[in-house]
C-alpha cells in the first residue's frame, strides 16, 4: 500500500491517477510540488516505472534543483536508490 504521507484527498487522487494526463491547478504554496514529487514516487514504487523514464520540466534552475532534492530525499526515505539528473539548457 502506497504511503501518501500528509497528502489530502485531492492530492492523493492526483498522485495515483496514472492512466492519462492530470492537470493540477492550485494557489501558491498549496502543495503542487509536493504532489508532483509524490506522483513520481508513486510511478516508480507502484507502477514499475524507472526514474529514467520520467522527464520533469520546470522554468528555473532553482526549481529544478528543488525538485531533484525533494525526489532524491523522498526516494532515500523509502529505501530506493536512483540517479536523478538535471538536464539544463546551457
Ligand atoms: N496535504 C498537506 N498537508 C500538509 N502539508 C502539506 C500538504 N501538501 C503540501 N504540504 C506542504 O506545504 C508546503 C508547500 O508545498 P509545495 O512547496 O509543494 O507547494 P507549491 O504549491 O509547489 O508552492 P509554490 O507555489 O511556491 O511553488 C511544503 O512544505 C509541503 O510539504
Amino acid at each position: 500500500m502506497f504511503d501518501f504521507g500528509n497528502a489530502n484527498e485531492g492530492q492523493q487522487l492526483a498522485i495515483s491517477t496514472v492512466d492519462g494526463p492530470v492537470l493540477i491547478t492550485a494557489g501558491p504554496g498549496t502543495g503542487k510540488t509536493f504532489t508532483l514529487v509524490q506522483r513520481a514516487i508513486y510511478l516508480i514504487q507502484e507502477c514499475g516505472v524507472t526514474p529514467e523514464q520520467i522527464l520533469m520540466a520546470t522554468f528555473t534552475e532553482k526549481a529544478a534543483k528543488e525538485l531533484i532534492t525533494r525526489i532524491t530525499n523522498e526516494l532515500a526515505d523509502r529505501g530506493i536508490s536512483a540517479n536523478i539528473r538535471n538536464m539544463s539548457r546551457t
